[in-house]
């Protein structure tokens, strides 16, 4: 019965033994392997743990951070260990859950790895949608508190799309969007990276580990990029980029730190939407707390119960 249930799930399970060893696999597993380049593979056996360290080897530090978090459970210091990674294939851009749990069976401490792909896709620009991002973002700060390192966020909103829309049809439009999540997305090179769609023509670039200087660099990239593509709104013009970048260390554990930082990437983006459009702005704490209006919207965002930041007043075209 228990093999029929967990055989009937749609998540890709497996459990280890204590030395991180298959000893059993799910069909939805098996078939995973089958189509994903490991056809007949017999499961049983293998040793995981060293498959995830051998990924982690290559240079993937989500597998370095994965492997570490399933010898954490397995050592019995934590109970669990939750991550969520790419696993794109060569037609799309997917995302997995990685789910470890310790288990006791017949006095053998066990783990049970539970592998879910994430749906919470954009169906128009096949990034992921903000449902995944937060989650995402919540994870990426975790990540680097453990690591001591700052987190940068882009948030990146197309200019004149609506005379676009206006001008050639949704049709069209739907078109750019599609243009520049592929420029963002070209732009998320690390498996840590995560490019998402916020909603409407607005997108968030969110990468773990990085200064804000190196950011910076990505975030031109990808502007100068949209202003080759010389897209026409209307007759006088063209589809370009506003980005706002902020950074953060994640330190103390305040849970709204990532409120905090979409805030403060928000006030930094409708700067660059003031002072002209097609630019990246970078706001310094002196300049946040300088901006009276901006800051109390950002700290109203903070205290929000969700990720929506503050609404924009709307600068004059
Ligand atoms: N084609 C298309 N349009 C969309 C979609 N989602 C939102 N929009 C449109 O995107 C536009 C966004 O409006 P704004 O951000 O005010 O337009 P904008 O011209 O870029 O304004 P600025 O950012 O101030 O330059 C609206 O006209 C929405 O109807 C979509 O999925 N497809």
């Amino acid at each position: 019965m228990f093999r029929t249930l967990v055989d009937a799930l749609d998540a890709n399970i497996v459990v280890l033994d204590e030395r991180g060893v298959i000893i059993f696999a799910n069909a939805s597993w098996i078939e995973f392997g089958e189509e994903n380049g490991s056809p007949n593979l017999d499961w049983i056996g293998v040793d995981y743990l060293q498959a995830v360290d051998q990924a982690a080897e290559s240079g993937d530090s989500m597998a370095a951070e994965a492997a570490e978090g399933i010898r954490r459970v397995l050592s019995g210091e934590d109970e669990s260990f939750e991550q969520i990674y790419p696993c794109h294939s060569q037609n799309e851009y997917r995302f997995y859950s990685l789910k470890v749990r310790a288990f006791v069976e017949d006095g053998r401490h066990l783990l049970a790895v539970c592998h879910t792909r994430q749906m919470n896709m954009d169906s128009l620009t096949g990034l992921p949608n903000r449902q995944l991002f937060s989650h995402g973002l919540r994870n990426e700060l975790s990540r680097a508190r453990r690591g001591h390192g700052p987190v940068s966020l882009m948030l990146i909103d197309a200019d004149y799309f609506k005379q676009a829309n206006d001008t050639y049809g949704h049709v069209f439009g739907d078109e750019c969007l599609r243009a520049i999540a592929a420029a963002i997305s070209r732009h998320a090179r690390r498996p840590s990276d995560l490019a998402a769609r916020y909603g409407g023509d607005e997108f968030v670039l969110l990468l773990g580990m990085t200064p804000v200087e190196d950011a910076l660099h990505i975030a031109e990239s990808i502007r100068e990029e949209l202003e080759c593509m010389a897209i026409c709104a209307d007759g006088e013009h063209c589809i370009t980029l506003s980005i706002g970048l902020a950074q953060i260390h994640p330190s103390c554990g305040d849970l709204r730190e990532d409120e905090l930082l979409i805030a403060a990437a928000d006030a930094a983006l409708y700067e660059a939407k003031r002072k002209g459009r097609n630019r990246v702005v970078c706001l310094s704490d002196g300049e946040l707390a300088a901006l009276p209006a901006q800051r109390a919207c950002s700290v109203r965002a903070a205290g929000m119960s969700t990720t929506h930041a503050a609404p924009r007043p709307q600068p004059a075209r």
